[in-house]
């Protein structure tokens, strides 16, 4: 038995956009306190509502290219044309600090953290239909008709990578899609290798 197993998980969240994929982590991170969301740094314009260092690092492309060459980025890519990226010293510090950490990155990220943390769980949100995707991004009110399009016709690159990621959920009933979501992330916390520090003194007690 592997006693030094790491006792935290990388959780890996990518969808294309409009699928669910915020609000369904927003509502496991309420059911799970444990698990914390890694803020990402974009060079994205911040929409009506949202917060610098709450929904992102909103940067410069300038200094976004200054942070890669500097190496602080655990991955980083260019996504509906603009540059996104996770903290290298951010998840390692929540993860020796013994959180488990979730990144909500697109597929290009999702393959740079299987490199560089192949323990990493991922899990990729599909919408129940085409016409669906476009309803939501629609519905949510947040972006131009240009951006929706461009991310509408970047949803087939993203979903034709579904099958990299350890788990694919649907998003259609958001309660359900809400629950296999929550499943995987307790499945994963009862894994052996994860559990055994956790449940040693009652593993000995019985093999006594
Ligand atoms: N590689 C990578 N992708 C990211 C990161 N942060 C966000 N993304 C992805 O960038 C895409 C666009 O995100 P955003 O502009 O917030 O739009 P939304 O997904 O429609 O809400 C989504 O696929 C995100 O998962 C990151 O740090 N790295
Ligand atoms: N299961 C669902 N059924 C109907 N609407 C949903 C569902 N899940 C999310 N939405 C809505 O779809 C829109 C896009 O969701 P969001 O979480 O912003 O997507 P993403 O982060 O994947 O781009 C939001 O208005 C959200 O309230």
């Amino acid at each position: 038995m592997n006693t030094t197993a790491p006792q935290c998980t990388l959780f890996v969240v990518a969808a294309p956009s409009g699928a669910g994929k915020s609000t369904l982590v927003n509502a496991l991170l309420e059911r799970e306190p444990a698990i914390s969301l890694s803020i990402s740094h974009t060079t994205r314009p911040p929409r009506p509502g949202e917060q610098y260092g709450r929904h992102y690092y909103f940067v410069e492309r300038d200094a976004f290219e200054q942070e890669i060459a500097d190496g602080i980025f655990l991955e980083h890519a260019e996504v509906h044309g603009n540059l996104y990226g996770t903290s290298r010293n951010t998840v390692d510090t929540l993860l020796a600090e013994g959180r488990d950490v979730l990144l909500e990155i697109d597929w290009q990220g999702a393959r740079q953290i299987r490199k560089s943390k192949p323990d990493c769980v991922s899990v990729f949100i599909l919408p129940p239909s085409r016409a669906e995707l476009e309803r939501r991004l629609r519905g949510r009110g947040s972006d131009s008709a240009e951006v929706i399009a461009r991310r509408l016709h970047n949803s087939r690159e993203e979903i034709a990578h579904a099958h990299e990621f350890d788990y694919i959920i649907v998003n259609d009933n958001f309660d359900d899609a809400l629950g296999d979501l929550q499943s995987i992330v307790r499945a994963v916390r009862q894994r052996s290798g994860l559990q055994w520090k956790r449940h040693e003194a009652l593993i000995q007690e019985l093999l006594a």
